[in-house]
């Protein structure tokens, strides 16, 4: 029997969709995930795949098996551009926060405006907002002139929607899922949701890699020597199962295709079904074909399974194992007795079992394990493939039918409706195993070519229905959050633009109007000083002409006390131009705090925010006048000066009298000074210097001179010409000092001060409006940017889910049908 494996020296016709590997598979989606989303469904007539469906096409194999690799391939293909959309989501989920819409109707939430915005840790730049003006339910009480107020009367309706994608949450108090979103922060619920996505993503790749492996299994069940291995040899057309007429076959005897082992032809005997690697001979016993009888004759208490890896006779198109559309692994199970039922079942029960091929002999019909299998077996599987074997044994044809059929109907009702393909009469050595292209047996033809539509639809159910169930399912809910989003990005983009329109232009006045007003303040600030000094100046300068005209309150006691009443005239001429000094100064405060409130008052007619800055203006003007020192000494009061002469008159007897009164005064003074005893003495000596003939030439004169003038002195308008001598004096000094002048600049600097101070404060309030208005058009921009891309992209989003539940919906997978 080993020859019958190395004589096939037949070289299987490749096929590129057997070849493709699972890292191809894999990178097919990848591709699809890069985004091409309108691609996301290329014709099949393109792919590699298809050149390789044209020969199938040419083949025997049925239109069937062509639709079925097509759903195939378009549904892996939306299966790709799902999890595209669903990555994008995640992505732009961390980046902006998806929002989901769990509110509950009627709620009404307060949004915060752009400009309280601070938060960059949330979706948009934009905090939640809302376009509607009014709450639904028409209660305009509750809103306020700044507040914008959102409800949410369509999120419900939204979260409704939703299936795959939609958050359930339980709590304790028994809280409803939307109460106990309502107390999540964004950020939560956006996790929850990447993790709803994720687990999405995994589900989408595990249904395209259910649906990429087109390997399936038919189970080949049946009585004790029903043929079970006459029919899996003739499937092959090869003989590789031992066939006996006793009851041979202990174990699960699994025929797969040699390429699912490299190429290679070999019986791999397994205790472990579980830990079984193909490259790893330590997980089971390689047998040779010459042992394989014996192995499956009588080793079923060491081995639980084979595994044939064989090759099959027929070119790929007509292959069972391998065609590339579906591959076909066949598993001969040992005979039904009372012993292996519940083995049979456990196995047949498993997942990976697409198909359930009873074999039944046509000699014997059902026995009582074969009806006890089936029932379960069509509890779990619902449709059964029955072959009806030994057929040629059978003389009264009909009859047989009719029992088995009627048969058929009590154990399975679902499989004896479709009878027509799903039971069949055969004879399984009616083919030729040493020849595949043999005459053709047209019952076993028709047997198989309904056994591999049937694997097809079954398939199908098994593996593209999830699938398709799923995309549905998931598309929708991302159309629903698509939707959503755009909507609410298009109201926050709406917000933004009519709240950008505002801003722009306040921006804008208020750069220019800025500098205007600073120019503004600043000229208030300069008239109003120069208004100070102009009034200090004059105010001053009159009080120092006014000195002489001052009616004196000084009192003249005697000429003993002439010098007491100098220091007295002295301060009383000061005394007045002190008070002309403190009169300034009030003024110039009030004139500063009236220029301030000028500058203030900008501020105000600019909406400028702020307080405005407090200055004590007290203290800034509490350094007191310049303090007025004049020293008058003695020849102050004997100088002759025409200007004061004038003060006293025009004539020359004034002038003699000014004369004569300045020598008595340089007499009383130099007595004051020396003393009446030693001005004699000096004049003694003056005497003896200039020889005391001249001297008496000289004394007579002098003497009258002295004498007259000291008389007259003492006796005349003493007071008066002291006062006015020592206003002279006072006058002279402040007019030398420039001292109004001087005041005036000194009572003009500090309101300068105090202004430039206010117009400061104004610069600054300006410089933070501005600022303040800059960074709110720059966030307004970035929020626009923001919304519109949001929009933009959920709009895509949302166009290539309906897009693509529109060509998943044209797939027509027709489950039900056949
Ligand atoms: N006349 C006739 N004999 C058949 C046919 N198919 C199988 N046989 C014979 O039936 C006997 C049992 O065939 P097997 O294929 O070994 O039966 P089986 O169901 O695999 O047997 P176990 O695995 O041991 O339960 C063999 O002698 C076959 O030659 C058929 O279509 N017609």
């Amino acid at each position: 029997m080993s020859a019958s494996f190395k004589k096939n020296t037949r070289t299987p016709r490749r096929h590129s969709l057997s070849a493709e590997s699972p890292s191809s598979v894999a990178n097919g989606i990848s591709s699809l995930s890069g985004g091409r989303l309108t691609a996301s469904y290329p014709p099949l007539v393109s792919s590699p795949e298809d050149s390789e469906m044209g020969g199938l096409e040419r083949s025997s194999v049925g239109v069937d098996q062509h639709a079925y690799a097509d759903k195939c391939n378009r549904l892996m293909n939306l299966l790709g551009g799902t999890s595209a959309l669903l990555k994008g989501l995640r992505e732009n989920n961390n980046r902006w926060l998806i929002l989901y819409p769990h509110q509950t109707p009627q709620k009404i939430q307060r949004a915060q405006s752009f400009s309280e915005k601070g938060n960059s840790n949330d979706r948009y730049p934009l905090k939640r907002s809302n376009s509607f003006s009014v709450s639904q339910n028409g209660n305009s009480d509750l809103m306020d002139e700044d507040s914008r107020l959102v409800t949410s009367v369509d999120t419900l309706e939204f979260h409704t929607r939703l299936n795959v994608l939609k958050l359930e949450m339980k709590s304790h108090d028994h809280q409803s899922t939307e109460e106990i979103m309502e107390s999540l922060e964004r950020s939560s619920i956006a996790e929850l949701l990447n993790k709803r996505i994720e687990s999405g993503l995994k589900h989408l790749s595990n249904l395209h890699a259910r649906i990429a492996d087109k390997s399936s299994k038919v189970l080949v069940a049946g009585d004790l020597n029903a043929g079970k291995s006459t029919l899996v040899n003739a499937l092959l057309r090869r003989q590789v199962l031992p066939v006996d007429q006793q009851p041979c076959t202990t174990m699960f005897c699994e025929v797969l295709d040699a390429r699912e082992n490299g190429g290679v032809e070999a019986i791999h005997a397994i205790k472990n079904i579980e830990s079984y690697n193909r490259e790893d001979p330590a997980t089971f016993t390689e047998i040779q074909y010459a042992d394989l009888y014996e192995t499956v004759s009588e080793h079923g208490d060491i081995y639980k399974q084979l595994k044939i890896y064989c090759r099959d006779r027929r070119i790929s198109e007509e292959s069972l194992l391998h065609n590339g559309v579906v591959d076909i692994a066949l598993v001969d199970c040992p005979g039904l007795n009372s012993d292996s039922l519940k083995t049979m079942a456990v196995f047949a029960r498993q997942e990976e079992i697409d198909v359930i091929v009873f074999v039944v002999s046509a000699e014997n019909h059902f026995t009582l394990s074969a009806n006890q299998f089936l029932r379960t077996a069509s509890n779990e599987k619902a449709y059964l493939f029955i072959i009806v074997n030994k057929f040629d044994e059978i003389k009264n044809k009909t009859k047989c039918e009719k029992i088995i059929l009627d048969q058929i109907q009590q154990i399975s009702p679902r499989t004896y409706e479709h009878s027509e393909h799903l039971v069949h009469f055969v004879s399984a050595n009616s083919i030729n195993l040493d020849n595949p292209y043999d005459q053709k047996v047209a019952e076993f033809e028709k047997m198989e070519e309904d056994l591999r539509n049937f694997v097809l639809k079954k398939r199908s159910k098994s593996k593209l229905a999830p699938a398709e169930h799923y995309l549905s399912n998931i598309l929708a809910d991302i159309s629903v959050l698509s939707e959503y989003n755009h909507d609410k990005a298009e109201e926050e983009y709406q917000n933004a633009v009519s709240e950008f329109n505002e801003a722009k232009p306040l921006y804008d006045t208020l750069r220019v109007k800025r500098n205007q007003v600073i120019e503004e303040a600043e000229k208030i600030a300069e008239d109003t000083s120069a208004n100070i000094h102009k009034h200090a100046k004059e105010n001053l300068e009159k009080a120092i002409n006014g000195i002489y005209n001052l009616p004196t309150k000084c009192e003249w006691s005697s000429i003993l006390y002439v010098w007491q009443y100098v220091l007295d005239v002295k301060d009383e001429a000061l005394g007045s131009i002190e008070q002309a000094a403190r009169e300034n100064e009030d003024f110039a405060k009030n004139m500063t705090v009236e220029g301030a409130e000028k500058i203030e008052s900008l501020a105000d007619a600019n909406q400028l925010s702020g307080e405005a800055r407090q200055v004590n203006i007290n203290k800034l003007f509490g350094k007191q006048p310049t303090e007025l020192l004049i020293h008058i000494g003695p020849t102050d009061l004997f100088n002759i000066d025409f200007e004061f002469t004038d003060k006293l008159g025009e004539n020359l007897s004034d002038k003699l009298q000014m004369a004569t009164l300045s020598g008595g005064a340089l007499v009383v003074v130099a007595s004051k000074y020396l003393g009446y005893k030693s001005a004699l003495t000096t004049l003694w000596r003056f005497g003896n210097f200039v020889g005391f003939d001249n001297m008496k030439k000289l004394a007579i004169p002098l003497l009258l001179i002295a004498g007259a003038g000291t008389t007259y002195y003492l006796f005349s308008d003493m007071q008066r010409v002291v006062t006015c001598k020592v206003r002279q004096k006072v006058r002279k000094h402040l007019i030398a000092e420039n001292y109004a002048d001087e005041e005036g600049k000194r009572l003009a600097r500090y309101g300068r001060k105090v202004m430039r101070k206010i117009t400061n404060d104004l610069q600054i309030r300006f410089h933070d409006a501005v600022q303040e208005q800059e960074k709110r058009c720059k966030r307004l921009r970035e929020a626009l940017k923001e919304t519109g891309e949001a929009k933009q992209y959920f709009g895509d989003v949302f166009k290539k889910s309906v897009e693509m539940s529109e060509t998943l919906r044209y797939l027509k997978i027709d489950l039900e049908g056949n």
